[in-house]
């Protein structure tokens, strides 16, 4: 048989919130799961995941902020990242909840570029007990647009992600891999876990904290877990601002945005570490620290 030849491209997933693009996302990526913020820089967009096997290399990327529930004038900008970011993938993923179209899909699918093949995750299956009535859904959204595929799946079960996964490896373009499927392995836990919390305070105050914060990781235990064979991860992390101001800002509105900060970076150190984790965050204002040397060494800046 002759060798299948090698695909490589870059997959959006999309969803309104809770619908388990999170959950999605770790069961395809598995333990392959690459955060790599550095090599982000050789794509144009920053990466959430990397699945390699022996014939593609999947690059999930990032869709920063895609916001349905507030239309302020900074979310308004970061949808139009969002669209931009659409636009450029070889492949859109849409999740929804398989029991039933839901209004709060609307702003996500309106979203979709025509020009982008688009395969709808039918997710949750497994909580589906109306067969006749999931027909009806499918049939329904299934006249909405012209779907590359529609794909029932359970995220949290791993059910059809295989299907998932075969169907999205379709729509690649024949490329060689871009990223070694190890690339990453000569980076620390500890480093990564510091990128994954910068990442996120950027991905959501960016604008408004424009290169002045730092991460540093105070403390990083990884113990033994019954549930879990990659153990259970207690981390420590500070925030470096230079400005009382800029504290104010990523901790937010009764601490709202670190408490995101700190959830989103979780989620994203579980799905790259495999393991749980318990992520303890402090933001602390230590002025000047972008002018000292001895400080950006410390924080790893060479
Ligand atoms: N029953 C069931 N629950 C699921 C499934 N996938 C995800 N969930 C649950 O749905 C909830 C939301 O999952 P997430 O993966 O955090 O959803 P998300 O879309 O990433 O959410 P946001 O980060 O808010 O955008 C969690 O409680 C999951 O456990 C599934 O296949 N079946």
């Amino acid at each position: 048989m002759s060798k299948q030849a090698f695909r490589t491209g870059t997959v959006a997933i999309v969803g309104r919130p809770n619908v388990g693009k999170s959950t999605l996302m770790n069961q395809l990526v598995g333990a392959h799961v690459a955060i790599t913020s550095r090599k982000a820089q050789t794509t144009r967009h920053r990466i959430n995941g990397l699945l390699t096997n022996s014939d593609t290399q999947y690059i999930f990327v990032d869709t920063p902020g895609f916001q349905t529930r507030h239309t302020n004038v900074l979310n308004k900008r970061m949808n139009r990242t969002v669209q931009q970011v659409l636009s450029e993938v070889d492949v859109i993923v849409m999740v929804v909840e398989a029991w039933a179209p839901d209004e709060r899909d609307e702003p996500v699918f309106e979203m979709l570029p025509d020009k982008v093949p688009v395969i709808l995750a039918l997710n949750k299956v497994d909580r589906i007990k109306d067969k006749a009535k999931f027909a009806h859904v499918l049939t329904t959204w299934a006249a909405r647009r012209d779907w590359a595929a529609l794909v029932p799946v359970s995220a949290e079960k791993g059910t059809a992600t295989k299907a998932l996964l075969y169907e999205i490896r379709k729509l690649l373009p024949e490329a060689p891999p871009i990223f070694d499927a190890d690339d990453i392995t000569d980076r620390s836990e500890r480093f990564l876990a510091a990128e994954l919390v910068r990442e996120r305070v950027f991905r959501l105050l960016g604008d408004e904290l424009p290169y002045s914060t730092a991460v540093v990781i105070e403390s990083f235990e990884t113990e033994p877990s019954p549930q879990s064979p990659e153990g259970f991860r207690r981390i420590h992390a500070t925030i470096f601002v230079d400005r009382d101001g800029h504290k104010a800002i990523v901790i937010g509105e009764k601490g709202a945005s670190l408490k995101r900060i700190g959830t989103e970076a979780r989620h994203a150190m579980e799905a790259l570490f495999g393991g749980k984790v318990h992520l303890e965050i402090w933001v602390r204002v230590k002025g000047g620290w972008a002018d000292s040397e001895k400080m950006l060494q410390q924080f790893g800046y060479e």
